[in-house]
């Protein structure tokens, strides 16, 4: 069997803090990606989605280190890879695109100098050649008066019409993977919708795996084949995107959908009563002891406030970290077992 494209195995990674402490940010995360598919990554701010997603490209500060665990990105590990080495796969074989499109375009050139480079960088195009490409790229994310746009400075285009000249950008070189960030938090509502269609249609030419980072479930509910849900850095629950949105199983997976606009409406919420999950995300210097989520969840029992649940198999391909999912006095007869269904 062909390892996927991307696994990411058992990783941790922590911060070191201005008093000289360490802060473990991602904790024991795993996941894999197979060609062509796309994993979208949910939480509130502070769980920990960008620095994993970051992880993958190294792209973490200085003061960000390793604690432990794997990225395999076709069955190398990445954190293996010198400095040059991950210079090559950067924007080559893996593109990021951010939330604010500005971070990867400069103000001083135009769009047409700044994708050239970018083609010029990963291929053998130059000239003429890079040039006819990038008109070509930016008439295939939608931009249809490519030549002019070609001439003009970032400022001059919409929020919208930025973010496609910046995907135009990622997939100059064909990447195999393309890590999005948030990249419509920063768009209106329907200009979001377009970026989605837009991602969603290059993946399906091209069979690029998408890891997607997003606190919006619409978001996962349009694009994703498997969610990854976290909550103050580590994994609550894991399924393919139907069977999660079937039957969540994690009280902060049920909170976060009760509190999408769009089911709230369905339900004859009215604005003003709008529903959401009680509290904030703890700081991770300052974790409860037990469940991360016992403070907010509406089931919490004695045993959420003592120790931490595992993050077990309930059914197939699904993993939850929940007491309720799990008990406690079920953990030691079903270990060798491999966990318990629910
Ligand atoms: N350079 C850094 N130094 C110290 N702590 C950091 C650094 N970058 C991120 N963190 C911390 O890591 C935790 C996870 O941050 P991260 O940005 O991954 O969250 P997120 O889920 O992506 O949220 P958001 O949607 O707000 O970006 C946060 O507590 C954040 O403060």
């Amino acid at each position: 069997m062909t390892a996927p494209l991307l696994e990411i195995d058992r990783l941790s990674i922590g911060f070191k803090t201005d008093n000289g402490q360490a802060v473990t940010v991602v904790e024991d995360l795993s996941l894999t990606a197979a060609e062509g598919e796309t994993i979208c990554i949910v939480g509130e701010s502070g769980s920990g989605k960008s620095v994993a997603s970051q992880s993958i490209m190294r792209l973490l500060g200085e003061n960000a280190f390793i604690q432990q665990g794997e990225i395999r990105f076709k069955g190398d590990n990445l954190l293996n890879k010198s400095e040059k080495e991950l210079r090559r796969i950067r924007g080559k074989d893996i593109a990021i695109i951010f939330q604010e499109p500005m971070a990867a375009l400069n103000p001083v050139f135009t769009v047409g100098h700044q994708l050239r480079e970018a083609i010029k960088l990963h291929s053998k195009r130059k000239g003429r050649e890079a040039k006819e490409y990038a008109i070509d790229l930016l008439r295939r994310v939608g931009i249809s008066r490519p030549e002019s746009i070609m001439n003009g400075y970032p400022h001059t285009l919409s929020g919208g019409m930025k973010q496609r000249a910046v995907i135009a950008m990622a997939i100059a070189s064909k990447p195999q993977l393309l890590i999005a960030d948030e990249p419509t938090t920063a768009l209106d509502v329907t200009v979001q919708a377009q970026i989605l269609q837009l991602l969603k249609r290059l993946q399906e030419g091209s069979g690029t795996t998408i890891v997607l980072i997003t606190h919006d479930l619409g978001v996962v509910a349009e694009m994703a084949d498997k969610v990854v849900v976290m909550y103050a850095g580590q994994i609550v629950e894991q399924a393919d995107a139907e069977s999660l949105f079937d039957r969540p199983l994690h009280p902060y997976t049920q909170g976060l959908m009760h509190a999408m606009p769009s089911l709230q409406k369905a339900a004859g919420a009215n604005d003003e009563r709008l529903l959401s999950i009680p509290g904030t995300v703890p700081a991770l210097n300052r974790l409860p002891q037990g469940c991360r989520f016992h403070t907010r969840c509406a089931y919490t029992q004695e045993c959420c406030k003592q120790s931490t649940p595992p993050l077990a198999a309930a059914g197939e391909n699904r993993l939850v970290r929940c007491w309720l999912a799990v008990p406690p006095t079920g953990i030691e007869q079903n270990a060798t077992a491999g966990g318990n269904a629910i």
